[in-house]
């Protein structure tokens, strides 16, 4: 153990650095972990070492951004450092590598040390790897459900049902929550939207709120906000409700990868924690979805409903058409354009319109604001009569945003690229993956005017040399990358196209 006087360092990381002569007297190596007390406070973290022999001279330890938040602490503090032990959540997190099945105690503490940032990324994406490997039975989903939830706050309302909606994603261009969101608050529910960042795609719904209005909020104020507005949709990664869920999607998403268990569980987890009563969850589903058929859709449905069981909400799943994009703009301004065009009085795209009712409907149905059989078309009738528009209005201001913005305003990015139809013929195949790795490359999610916006959908003629697609970017290497991806993967097929030509190579003919 030595003492060391702190020096706050602006670097958005966690960790600390110290002096190589310190870290040899107490004994660590870079990558090490130390336990690091305030020595006025008495506020103690771990964290992981970087030596240095120039940035911090020998008596000083230089903390990070993100550990300090949890310090508290000012320059010139008086610290204590000491070696600290690997935690035993890593021996956990290799049981499941190995393909054991994991007990409560043994998730809650691999899930603490995670919200606690013990646990390095490293370690954090070995133990989603082993859970994508092994894969988690339903107690242990249970267990990591609840622990994700008993490691950050909980809402509290005093009036119900509190309504929810949720989606596994995996289809581009799904912006339901937009429209869904305000017409089931507009039907006078309380449903308090927590949501992901982007995870498989190219813009989460919190990313896409975020253009309108802020999207981080505190556990307090987003119950606040939904008792007087009745619906927020706010980013699940900064409320310290289920805190560890944005922890583990980090690092799934370069991987665009979504762990049945994880998703799960990460899913009712933010429902459970909101206090939600009744629960719709929407499973696309198709060849390139998180789920490629029908039956494994309704498998995963009812893995929802006992989940949902487990912890005391009523869950319902819709199963739906997850073979193609929701409706024609994917990436965040493009798909906000599109979304409140919808609550303006557009009634195109049809299928945008037609799964944002049909999810709402549930919702309605199961809260008894419709009759059975009735809840798309009154959902259809509050986006009808301006309600909807009005609450998402209402919802925007709420959250800090202007409520005054229309779709006319919301611009996709400044670079474009026409990708034309090569024949003419319809529209056989579009690949949701590579149109999502397409508007990756432009930029998306963090690009906001990155995109694409589909002319022609599925089963639609196409003229030669008319434009199927456009590709948006921000900036203009981005979208020569992503051109260039467009090129590669051929995201749309049109009927009797050329796919690729396959030389002979070594055929030659045959000469006298
Ligand atoms: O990026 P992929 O994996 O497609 O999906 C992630 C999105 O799906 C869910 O949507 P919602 O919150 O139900 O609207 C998540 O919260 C997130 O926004
Ligand atoms: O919120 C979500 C949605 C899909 N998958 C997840 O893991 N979390």
């Amino acid at each position: 153990m030595v003492k060391l006087t702190a020096k706050i360092l602006d670097i958005d990381y966690r960790g600390v650095l110290i002096n190589r002569i310190d870290a040899r007297k107490i004994g660590v190596l870079d990558g090490d972990r130390v336990q690091v007390i305030n020595e006025n406070t008495g506020i103690f973290v771990q964290a992981f070492v970087s030596t240095t022999e120039k940035l911090i001279e020998e008596g000083s330890v230089g903390i990070l951004y993100l550990t300090n938040k949890k310090l508290n602490a000012s320059d010139g503090d008086p610290f204590e450092v000491r070696f600290a032990d690997r935690p035993a959540s890593i021996e956990y997190i290799r049981k499941k590598m190995d393909g054991g099945k994991l007990t409560a105690d043994e998730t809650k503490a691999i899930v603490m040390d995670i919200v606690d940032d013990i646990l390095s990324p490293g370690e954090i994406s070995a133990y989603i790897t082993g859970s994508y490997i092994q894969g988690l039975d339903m107690d242990e989903v249970e267990h990591l459900t609840r622990a994700m939830v008993a490691t950050g706050e909980r809402l509290n309302f005093t009036s119900h049902p509190i309504v929810d909606k949720h989606s596994i994603g995996g289809v581009p261009g799904n912006k339901i929550s937009l429209l869904v969101v305000p017409i089931i608050a507009a039907a006078g529910l309380k449903i308090p939207k927590t949501s992901s960042r982007a995870i498989t795609g190219a813009g989460g719904t919190a990313d896409l709120m975020e253009v309108l209005a802020p999207v981080t909020f505190s556990a307090e104020e987003v119950q606040k906000m939904t008792e007087k507005a009745g619906g927020v949709i706010v980013w699940g990664g900064a409320t310290n409700i289920a805190p560890a869920d944005d922890k583990i999607i980090i690092y799934e998403y370069p991987f665009k990868i979504d762990a049945r268990g994880q998703m799960l569980a990460s899913v009712m987890a933010k429902k459970y924690a909101a206090g939600a009563d009744l629960v719709v969850i929407d499973i696309p589903v198709g060849r390139n979805a998180k789920v490629a058929t029908v039956e494994e859709g309704r498998k995963l449905a009812r893995e929802f409903i006992d989940l949902g069981d487990r912890l005391g909400m009523k869950v319902e799943c819709a199963i739906t058409y997850g073979e193609s994009p929701i409706g024609h703009a994917i990436g965040v301004n493009l798909e906000v354009r599109e979304a409140l065009s919808i609550l303006e009085g557009s009634e195109i795209p049809g299928s945008l319109l037609q799964k944002s009712v049909s999810i709402a409907g549930i919702a309605l149905e199961m809260s008894g604001k419709a009759q059975n059989g009735e809840g798309p078309m009154v959902a259809r009738e509050l986006l009808k009569n301006g309600k909807a528009l009005d609450k998402m209005r209402q919802i925007i201001e709420i959250q800090g945003g202007d409520p005054n913005v229309k779709a006319a305003d919301i611009s996709p990015g400044e670079n474009s690229f026409n990708v034309m139809a090569p024949e003419n013929g319809y529209v056989v195949e579009m690949n949701n993956k590579a149109l999502i790795t397409i508007a990756r490359s432009a930029g998306a999610p963090n690009d906001r005017g990155a995109g694409i916006y589909l002319h022609k959908k599925k089963g639609q003629r196409v003229e030669k040399g008319e434009p199927i697609f456009t590709i948006y970017a921000d900036r203009g290497w981005r979208l020569d990358k992503a051109v260039e991806t467009a090129r590669q993967l051929m995201p749309i097929i049109v009927e009797g196209m050329l796919i690729d030509r396959v030389p002979s190579g070594y055929w030659r003919p045959e000469t006298e």
